[in-house]
C-alpha cells in the first residue's frame, strides 16, 4: 500500500487490541504522526448491521459479509488515509477471519478465498496471552457475543496460531507479542520497536 504505514491489531477475545490500539496510536502522536484508528467490522452501515446481526448471521453468510465490510472499509477508508500519508491501526483484519469463521464452521482455505485480494498490512500485531488471563477477562463481561460464547480461549489461541503460520507463509509481516508481565504501555513499547525496525528497513 502506497504512503502511510498501515497497522493490523490482532489477537483472541479481550487479549487488548482495544486497549493497544488506542494508546499506540496516542503515542504515535505525541512523536508527530498522524493516526487513523479504525476497526472491523467498520463503522458504516454494513459494518454495523455486522455487528448488530451477530446472533442471527453465521458460517458462510457471515465470511462473505464481513469479507465485504472488509473491501469497502479498504477502498473507502484506509487507502484514502494512507494516501494521505496517515499511520492506519485497523482493530481486527484477516487473521481475524481466518479464526473467528473457522470457529463458525468454514476452513481457512475457504476464508482465505474470500480475503485473498485484500491489500497486506504493513504489519500485523499478533497479541498473545494465556488462556487462563483470556478466560478471567471474559469472565469478567456483562454479555458474551456468540462467537465468545460457542469458542473458548484455548480454541481461539490454537487457531490464532494456525493463522499467523498460514499468512506467514503467503509473505505477511507480521509480529508475534507476548503480553504477558507487560502492562498496556509496555506492550506498546514493545510494538514501537517493532516499527522502528521496519521503519528502518
Ligand atoms: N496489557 C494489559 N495488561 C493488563 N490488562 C490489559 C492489558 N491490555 C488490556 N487489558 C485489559 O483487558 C481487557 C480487555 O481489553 P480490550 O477490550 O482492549 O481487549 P480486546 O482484545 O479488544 O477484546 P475484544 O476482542 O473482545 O474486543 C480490558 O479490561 C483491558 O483494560
Ligand atoms: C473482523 C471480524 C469480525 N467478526 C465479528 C465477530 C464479532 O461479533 C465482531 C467483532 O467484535 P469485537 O468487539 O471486535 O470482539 O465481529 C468476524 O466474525 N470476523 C471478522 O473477521
Amino acid at each position: 500500500m502506497s504512503g502511510g504505514l498501515f497497522l493490523v491489531m490482532e489477537g483472541p477475545n479481550g487479549v487488548g487490541k482495544t486497549t493497544t490500539a488506542t494508546r499506540l496510536a496516542e503515542r504515535l502522536r505525541e512523536r508527530g504522526r498522524s493516526v487513523h484508528v479504525t476497526s472491523e467490522p467498520s463503522n458504516t452501515p454494513l459494518g454495523r448491521l455486522i455487528r448488530a446481526s451477530e446472533s442471527t448471521l453465521s458460517g458462510r453468510a457471515l465470511a462473505l459479509a464481513v469479507a465485504a465490510d472488509r473491501y469497502k472499509h479498504i477502498t473507502d477508508e484506509i487507502q484514502p488515509a494512507l494516501d494521505a500519508g496517515q499511520v492506519v491501526i485497523s482493530d481486527r483484519y484477516v487473521q481475524s477471519s481466518l479464526v473467528l469463521q473457522r470457529l463458525d464452521g468454514l476452513s481457512l482455505q475457504e476464508i482465505w478465498q474470500y480475503n485473498a485480494q485484500v491489500s497486506p498490512p504493513s504489519l500485523s500485531f499478533y497479541l498473545h496471552h494465556t488462556h487462563e488471563v483470556l478466560q478471567r477477562r471474559l469472565n469478567h463481561r456483562p454479555r458474551l457475543s456468540r462467537l465468545e460464547h460457542d469458542g473458548s480461549p484455548q480454541q481461539e489461541l490454537a487457531l490464532y496460531e494456525d493463522a499467523f503460520h498460514f499468512l506467514r507463509e503467503r509473505g505477511w509481516h507480521q509480529a508475534r507479542i507476548d503480553c504477558q508481565d507487560l502492562d498496556p504501555n509496555d506492550v506498546v513499547t514493545t510494538l514501537l520497536h517493532h516499527l522502528e525496525h521496519i521503519e528502518r528497513a
